[in-house]
Parts: C-alpha cells; sequence; structure tokens
C-alpha cells in the first residue's frame, strides 16, 4: 500500500476503552490479525507500560507471534512528563521498548488543559512534544502526534494548537492528528477547521472523531474531503463514551462514495465478515442496523421497496450489497405486497411466478396473521412451509397429532419436573410417546422426537438451538397472547419457525410442529404420513 492516505485503526486502543470490552492479549493479537485482512494501514494495538496485557501484547508481536500483510503495527502512549527528559521518561521507554516502527503520542493541544489538566506551562508543553518527538525519532522511530482536544483548543487559542503541531514537526513528527476529543464537533464546523489547518501546508493532517454528536463518521469523511489524509477509526464503532468514528462506513465511504482507493485489492469484501468477528471477540451483540455491515443494512421490508427492487435491486439499495460482502434480504411481514412474497419466495428456492394468485392468497394471510400477533420476519421457515401449502394446496404434514398432553410437578423437595406424552399417528401406525424434560417444552420436544425418531431417523441430527418468547401486548397479564420463535439445527444450516397462542406451550408446539416439518420436508426420502 503507498502512504499517500493511511487507514489507521485504533480498535485495540481507543475501542477497548469502550465500557464492557475487555480484551487478553491473545484477544488482542485475534483482533489485530482480523483488521489486517480487511487491509487497513496501521494498527494501534494499546499502551505498552501502562498495563501488563498491553506490555505483553507488544512483547508477543515483537517475538513474531503476529504476522501482519498489510498493516504496520502502532504502539500508543503520552508525551513525557512535565519537568523531565524523555529519555529518563518510564512510560516513553516503554514505547520504545514495544519495538513498533511506528510511534503514536497523545500530546495537549489546547490551553485549558495544558494549564488545567496538565498544570504546567504552555512552553513546558511544547518542550515535551518536542524532546519526546526527537527521542523517539532519534530512536528510529516515525512519530505520529495526537492533538488532543485540538478543535476545542482552536476556540480558546487557534495559535497554541498550531504551534503544537509545528513544534512536532519540527522535531521530525510525520503526522499531525487533529482530535475532536469530547466529540462535540458538527461536520460544517469540523470541516472549516481542518482546511484550515491543511492550507496552511507543509503538515501532513490526520483526523480522529469521538462520536458524542453521532456525527465521528460523517466528521471524518467531511474531514478527508478538506484535505486530511490520515483516518483514525475503530471497527464497529467501539471506543470511549459513545464511540469513535466506525472504521467500516468510514473506508467504505471513502473507497465508494468518494472514490478513494484506500484498501488493497480485495479487502473491502472482508468487511462483513471481519465486523462480526470482532464483534464476537468483543462479546457485544453485533448491531444488526450498522451502515454497510449490519445484517439489515440491506433488509427491505416495505412492499413499495420489494416492487421496485423486482424491477432492478439498484432502485432501493444505495450501493451494491455485495462490494462489502454484505447481501440483500425481502422481508415478508404486514407490510408486504406480491413482490414482497415473490423475492421472498424465490430467496427460499420457490418460484411463484406462474402463480401469482398464489403470491396474492400469502399475502393476504401473512397480514391476517401478523394481525394477530404472528411474525414471519424472523422465521423464513414458517414462511416457507405456508408458500408451499399455497402453492401444492396442502402444507407438507409427516404426522397428525392425536393428543398431546404436559404435566408440571413441584415436588415436597423443591424440585420440579417436567412430563410430556404424545399420540400421533404415522399412516396407520399410532405412536406414543413419554418423555421427561427440564421444563413442559423440553418434555414435549422430546416426547415428539423420540415419537417420530424410527420413522424419521434424520430427526436424529436436529436440535433446538434458540427458544425466545414475547408477550405480545394487547391484553393485560396472563391473558396475554405468546409468540414463540424456533431456531433449529442440524449440520448444515438453521432455520427458524414460529408459533401464536394465548397458550405458551401450545405456542410454541405449533413452532416446533413447523420446525420439524420444515426440517423433515429438505431430507428427500423421509416419507410422508
Ligand atoms: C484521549 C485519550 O483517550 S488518550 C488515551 C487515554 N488512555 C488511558 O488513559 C488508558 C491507560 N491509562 C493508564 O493506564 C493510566 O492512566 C496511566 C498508566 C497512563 C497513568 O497512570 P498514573 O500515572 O496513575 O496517572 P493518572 O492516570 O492518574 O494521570 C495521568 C497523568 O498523566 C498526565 N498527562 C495527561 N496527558 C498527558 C500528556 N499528553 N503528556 C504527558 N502527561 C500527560 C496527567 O497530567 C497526569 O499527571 P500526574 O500524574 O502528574 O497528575
Ligand atoms: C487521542 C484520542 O483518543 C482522543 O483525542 O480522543
Amino acid at each position: 500500500m503507498d502512504d499517500s492516505f493511511h487507514v489507521f485503526d485504533t480498535t485495540l486502543r481507543d475501542g477497548a476503552q469502550r465500557e464492557g470490552i475487555t480484551y487478553s492479549a491473545n484477544d488482542k493479537l485475534t483482533v489485530a490479525r482480523l483488521l489486517d485482512e480487511v487491509g487497513v494501514g496501521f494498527i494501534e494495538g494499546g499502551w505498552p507500560g501502562a498495563m501488563p496485557k498491553d506490555t505483553e501484547f507488544f512483547a508477543r508481536a515483537a517475538k513474531g507471534e503476529l504476522v501482519l500483510k498489510h498493516a504496520k503495527l502502532v504502539a500508543f502512549g503520552a508525551t513525557r512528563k512535565a519537568g523531565s527528559k524523555a529519555s529518563d521518561d518510564r512510560q516513553v521507554l516503554a514505547l520504545r521498548d514495544a519495538q513498533t516502527e511506528v510511534v503514536t503520542l497523545v500530546a495537549k493541544s489546547d490551553v485549558w488543559h495544558v494549564e488545567r489538566a496538565l498544570r504546567t506551562t504552555l512552553e513546558e508543553n511544547l518542550a515535551m512534544v518536542s524532546d519526546t518527538v526527537s527521542f523517539l525519532v532519534s530512536e528510529g522511530r516515525r512519530v505520529f502526534l495526537d492533538c488532543e482536544h485540538f478543535f476545542d483548543g482552536y476556540q480558546h487559542d487557534r495559535d497554541y494548537g498550531l504551534r503544537v503541531l509545528q513544534a512536532a514537526f519540527d522535531a521530525g513528527a510525520d503526522v499531525g492528528v487533529l482530535c475532536d476529543t469530547n466529540g462535540g464537533m458538527l461536520p460544517m464546523g469540523l470541516s472549516q477547521v481542518v482546511r484550515e489547518v491543511a492550507e496552511r501546508g507543509g503538515f501532513r493532517i490526520g483526523i480522529h472523531c469521538q462520536d458524542d454528536t453521532a456525527c465521528a463518521v460523517a466528521n471524518t469523511l467531511a474531514a478527508v474531503d478538506a484535505g486530511a489524509t490520515h483516518v483514525q477509526c475503530t471497527a464497529n464503532g467501539y471506543g470511549e463514551r459513545a464511540g469513535n468514528a466506525d472504521l467500516f462506513p468510514v473506508v467504505a465511504g471513502l473507497v465508494t462514495k468518494m472514490g478513494r482507493s484506500v484498501l488493497p485489492d480485495g479487502c473491502l469484501t472482508e468487511m462483513v465478515r471481519v465486523s462480526h468477528a470482532i464483534a464476537e471477540i468483543a462479546n457485544i451483540a453485533p448491531d444488526t442496523h450498522q451502515a454497510y455491515v449490519g445484517s439489515s443494512a440491506f433488509a427491505h421490508k416495505a412492499g413499495l421497496h420489494a416492487s421496485a427492487i423486482k424491477v432492478s435491486p439498484e432502485l432501493y439499495n444505495h450501493m451494491e450489497p455485495a462490494t462489502v460482502g454484505n447481501d440483500m434480504r425481502i422481508l415478508v411481514t404486514e407490510m408486504a405486497g406480491r413482490a414482497s412474497v415473490e423475492l421472498k419466495s424465490r430467496e427460499l428456492g420457490v418460484d411463484l411466478a406462474g402463480h401469482p394468485e398464489a403470491a396474492g392468497r400469502v399475502v393476504e394471510k401473512v397480514k391476517d396473521l401478523e394481525a394477530e400477533g404472528w411474525s414471519f420476519e424472523a422465521a423464513d421457515a414458517s414462511f416457507e412451509l405456508l408458500v408451499r401449502s399455497e402453492v401444492d394446496g396442502r402444507k407438507p404434514s409427516y404426522f397428525t397429532l392425536e393428543s398431546y398432553r404436559v404435566l408440571i410437578e413441584h415436588r415436597d423437595d423443591g424440585r420440579v419436573s417436567c412430563e410430556a406424552t404424545v399420540k400421533l399417528l404415522v399412516g396407520n401406525e399410532r405412536i406414543i410417546s413419554t418423555a421427561e424434560g427440564n421444563g413442559p417444552i423440553n418434555a414435549l420436544d422430546q416426547a415428539l422426537r423420540e415419537g417420530l425418531v424410527g420413522r424419521y431417523p434424520s430427526l436424529a441430527g436436529m436440535d433446538l438451538s434458540d427458544y425466545k418468547v414475547r408477550i405480545l401486548e394487547g391484553r393485560p397479564g396472563t391473558d396475554a397472547v405468546t409468540r414463540v420463535l424456533l431456531e433449529t439445527t442440524d449440520a448444515e444450516r438453521d432455520w427458524t419457525t414460529v408459533g401464536v397462542h394465548g397458550n405458551i406451550v401450545e405456542a410454541s408446539w405449533r413452532a416446533m410442529v413447523d420446525a420439524l416439518t420444515y426440517g423433515l420436508s429438505r431430507y428427500r426420502g423421509a416419507t410422508k404420513g
């Protein structure tokens, strides 16, 4: 990658400042590898010397545990303490000892902070910048300077921030990063400041935006438009307080909207995978609505949208989702029209082109059922069964229920046990099956499977993997309607089904029957009852 534009990632430093995130050194190594796969130019790995985990991370990276194909590893730290020498400062020496080619230093660039937080003189702060940069440059490091609170400082005393930048460049720094540390800027004001600084020339300007006004991505792109050629971001926007500029929309915006070729070839399509993998390691559920990479980023619910998408997807997508490794999805809900049903059915492998009346009937059924509390948006398998039954004239059926019964026993010793019995017909065979479970639904599920597995051996490979219950509004207290979403899995894939009823056991039963019916219909050779 050439050096004309820097995508600088700080997921492992500022991103780790998000409440709730704690990475181990191993996690950090894994996240760094993922960031390298998405093609960032610089990975700020943490603050060596500030905490043992970060020191360990850099030591292990230096020993060869981290081999990066695209990125350079960066160590982060502060300028030396007031009234000392950089060459004697323990934190500065730890930065040198991290053995990275690049070091980022955070420096005060706002007179308020120098005087009130650092409690030193403006001249001494300039000396701290100059001394620390020149020491690290003399040790062979490339130095980037994060000018903390640059934009706030620009209001208080604009010349001082510029003097800090000048001191850093005179001492050999490579990039002056203008930081919106409190995250209070909006794009109009921020880009004006960046433009004024960039127009002075002689500096490479970077941008670092916190997201306290929800404008970090917009601010970052506006800064590039105004002349910044170094952007600091974090995966999924993790960071202190409200977070940082999210790497994925920043990079996607730069490449696809601003025509900047800032990633190595082939990396943009890794964004969805890397975003989700990092969320997994951070132990934060991925934001399904995250721009570009969220699973809903190209999901269309409105019938009118689907009818235009049927003609051409670009009519309702701002870009081709595959560019960033994402997919378009059509959602079928009470807001669907025939086009939504046709497109969703096609996605599921059912062509409704020759069955326009069936599409109309499915729309009506979905609207009626959703009015009663059903929801097909997340239950593709139940929706597919509904569509197939409208096309074929009947729902696939592998057994007939004669009855089921569930018992819950609260014993003297405080233990609660559950037992279920199902009576079924498979063809002419009557099956009675009883099972125990850790709850009524588990007992019913066991009894149903044990009753059927002799006739349908493929059931042995299907497991219930998730069970979600939602009590629907509209009726008070225990008289409410219950919606159950069941996720079932086999060796190849997962599928979700829905059941609704005033009784939670019956709602679960309905979702369970759809789950097994859908699963069995996917295995050729399963005998129908
Ligand atoms: C904007 C940002 O997000 S910058 C990144 C911030 N990240 C972190 O703070 C996470 C890691 N931090 C830590 O582990 C600790 O705060 C440490 C190890 C760095 C310092 O811990 P301590 O020595 O106990 O100091 P403490 O955190 O209380 O205060 C910070 C000190 O650094 C000084 N300081 C703050 N910014 C700078 C700077 N740019 N250059 C030099 N010194 C600075 C403060 O004035 C204060 O000095 P004092 O100890 O003389 O009062
Ligand atoms: C450096 C940094 O994280 C900030 O100023 O917000």
